[in-house]
């Protein structure tokens, strides 16, 4: 076990050097795209499962409260955290809408999906970026592997993140990267005077 956790950390590593290379300007414009839907007073919602949930939880609570530095809050929700609302729709209709119907229900135009999945295969995902495109949204999408279904939905106005590997666990470690690096350059386009502690 001791050589596997090794080679755990060195393929971690190695696949965020590769991530390094080939993801900066899709992850800088897709900050960009996040700024300009914040400025115009737009919000970010975040859907994903498992370590993916996590990950959107991770998002929104950074713009809601901070990442580095203090500055106000910023407009964000993460459609993974209410319960009675999860439980009820996978009750009454399917889990597959889940987060699709929250956004259909607070999706406006102008505001922004972040989809997290590392397959791309996701239904309630896939499910919740077709009800962000029917309500005018644009989409942020973190995938790994080949992309999957969800890189095939996606236009020219909404950004592709995805992580050179096909093992779940390494793309979640570089999403997590992704999501801060996104944090940094929000935080760097709209409050550049407040210091980072
Ligand atoms: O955290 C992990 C594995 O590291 C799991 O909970 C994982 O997120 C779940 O199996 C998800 O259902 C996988 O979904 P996805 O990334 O393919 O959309
Ligand atoms: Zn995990």
């Amino acid at each position: 076990m001791i050589e596997q956790i090794k080679a755990n950390f060195t393929e971690s590593i190695q696949t965020k050097i590769a991530a390094g290379e080939v993801l900066p300007e899709s992850i800088f414009k897709a900050s960009q795209m996040m700024v300009d839907a914040l400025i115009h007073g737009n919000k970010i919602l975040s859907c994903g499962n498992g370590g993916s949930a996590g990950d959107a939880q991770h998002f929104s609570s950074e713009l809601l409260n901070r990442y580095e530095r203090d500055r106000p809050s910023l407009p964000a929700m993460a459609l993974t955290t209410d319960s009675s609302t999860i439980t009820s729709i996978a009750n009454d209709y399917s889990y597959d809408e889940v987060f699709s119907k929250q956004v259909r229900a607070l999706g406006q135009a102008g505001d922004i999906l972040l989809a997290i999945s590392t397959s791309g295969n996701s239904r309630n995902v896939i499910n919740a970026m077709e009800a962000a495109l029917s309500r005018d949204m644009t989409i942020v999408a973190l995938t790994g592997k080949d992309g999957g279904e969800m890189a095939g939905l996606l236009g020219p106005n909404d950004v592709e993140i995805r992580v050179p590997s096909s093992r779940t666990a390494r793309i979640q470690e570089v999403h997590l990267l992704v999501i801060h690096n996104l944090c940094e350059c929000i935080d760097d386009s709209l409050f550049p005077e407040q210091d980072a502690e």
